[in-house]
C-alpha cells in the first residue's frame, strides 16, 4: 500500500474516530439465523485518548474493530478514522490506523526485524524513514530482533504485534484483548509501553475483557452489550454513576439484632460485632451514621469503606440492557 503523507503530517481532528449509526448484520448461512452484530453503534474516540471498549463476549467488539480495519464489511452507517470515511478515502483511514490483533499470527520463520521491515515494506514506508530498531526497543526486542518469531514466547510475540502495528507510525493504535493469555509481569510490560504511546501522542483504542486494566489505563469507557453501546463516558464520569458506598463498622458490643437507633439507615448485621451501612454518598454523609451508632450507645472499634468499581458498573449496565431488551438508550439513561 503506497503511502503520500507521513501520518503526522495529517490534519489533526478532534475526533481520532468518529462512528454514527453503524450496523452490522452476519448472514445466516446453512439454515442460521442472520446475526445482527451491531445495532447502530454511535461513538466518538476523541484523540489522545486512552479509549476503552468493554463488553462481554459477543458484545461486537472485534465486529467493530475488523469493520475499522478494513477486514469485515458493514451493513450500515459511517466511520471516519483520523478524518477519512472508510468509505470514501479507504487508505487514508488505513494508514492513520494500525491494529494489534487478538490471534499470535506471525511467520514462524521470520524475525522481529525482518517482519517489521516487510511491513514497512507492505506500507510503502521509505528506507530512510523506517524506525525498525526504535520500535523493537520500545517493545523490548531489541535483543530478540535477530531470533526466530517462532522461538518467541507469547508475551514477546504480543508485543512483536504491537510492533508491528506501528511500522508506519499511526496516529491510532487498536489493541484487540492484546493481554489474553499474557502473563502478569509481561501484561504489565506491555502496558507501560503503551502508556508511553499515549504519552506520546498516539490515541490508543483497547477492547479488553480485564475491567481493572480498563479502570487503570483508559482516561474514556464505552461498553457495548449485545451490539448496542450501554455507556460511553469519561471514565471519572461512570465510577460516578454508581452512587453507591458501603461502610463497614465492627463495634464492641454483640448484637443480636439491628438496634431500633439505627433502623431508619437499615444496616445488615452480617456477624454480631459487624454492621454494613449501604447508602448514598449524595444523600447520606457518613457523619449521619457516626452519630446514629453513638446515638445507639455502640462503641466502633474499626470502620472501612467501599466503592462501587467498573465492575460493579460493568454488571449493573450489561443486566440492565439485557433486561431492557437491549436497547442501548434506554439502558445508558437507566
Ligand atoms: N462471521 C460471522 N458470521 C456470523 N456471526 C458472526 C460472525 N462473526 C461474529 N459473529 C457473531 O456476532 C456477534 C458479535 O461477535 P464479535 O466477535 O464481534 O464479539 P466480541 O465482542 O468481539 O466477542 P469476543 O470478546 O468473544 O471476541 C456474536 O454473536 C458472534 O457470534
Amino acid at each position: 500500500m503506497p503511502r503520500d503523507l507521513p501520518p503526522d503530517a495529517l490534519p489533526a481532528p478532534d475526533n481520532a474516530i468518529e462512528i454514527d449509526g453503524l450496523t452490522k448484520t452476519y448472514r445466516g448461512r446453512f439454515g442460521q439465523k442472520e446475526k445482527r452484530a451491531l445495532k447502530g453503534v454511535s461513538l466518538s474516540v476523541p484523540r489522545g485518548s486512552f479509549f476503552g471498549l468493554l463488553g462481554p463476549n459477543g458484545a461486537g467488539k472485534s465486529t467493530l474493530i475488523n469493520i475499522m480495519a478494513g477486514l469485515v464489511t458493514k451493513t450500515a452507517g459511517t466511520v471516519r478514522i483520523w478524518g477519512a470515511d472508510i468509505d470514501r478515502d479507504e487508505r487514508g483511514a488505513r494508514l492513520a490506523i494500525g491494529v494489534v490483533p487478538q490471534e499470535l499470527n506471525l511467520d514462524p520463520f521470520f524475525t522481529p526485524r525482518e517482519l517489521l521491515e516487510v511491513q514497512a515494506g507492505l506500507y510503502g514506508v521509505p528506507k530512510a524513514e523506517r524506525r525498525t530498531d526504535e520500535i523493537l526497543a520500545l517493545v523490548g526486542l531489541s535483543d530478540k530482533a535477530d531470533a526466530y518469531a517462532r522461538t518467541l514466547s507469547g508475551g514477546m510475540r504480543r508485543r512483536l504485534l504491537v510492533a508491528k502495528a506501528m511500522v508506519h507510525a499511526p496516529p491510532i493504535l487498536v489493541l484487540d484483548e492484546p493481554t489474553a493469555g499474557v502473563d502478569i509481569e509481561l501484561r504489565q510490560q506491555l502496558w507501560e509501553q503503551v502508556k508511553e504511546l499515549n504519552r506520546r501522542g498516539t490515541t490508543i483504542l483497547l477492547t479488553t475483557h480485564y475491567l481493572e486494566e480498563a479502570q487503570e489505563l483508559c482516561d474514556r469507557i464505552a461498553i457495548i452489550n449485545h451490539g448496542d453501546v450501554v455507556a460511553c463516558e469519561p471514565k471519572d464520569t461512570l465510577l460516578k454513576r454508581l452512587d453507591n458506598k458501603a461502610l463497614h463498622v465492627t463495634v464492641r458490643e454483640a448484637l443480636t439484632a439491628v438496634p431500633p437507633a439505627l433502623a431508619a439507615l437499615a444496616p445488615e448485621l452480617v456477624e454480631p460485632r459487624k454492621l454494613v451501612f449501604r447508602f448514598k454518598p449524595s444523600e447520606t454523609v457518613m457523619g449521619e451514621i457516626l452519630e446514629a451508632l453513638r446515638r445507639a450507645e455502640l462503641s466502633v472499634v474499626d470502620l472501612s469503606t467501599e466503592e462501587a468499581d467498573l465492575e460493579d458498573i460493568f454488571l449493573q449496565l450489561t443486566s440492565s440492557a439485557a433486561a431492557a431488551g437491549g436497547t442501548s438508550k434506554d439502558a445508558a439513561r437507566a
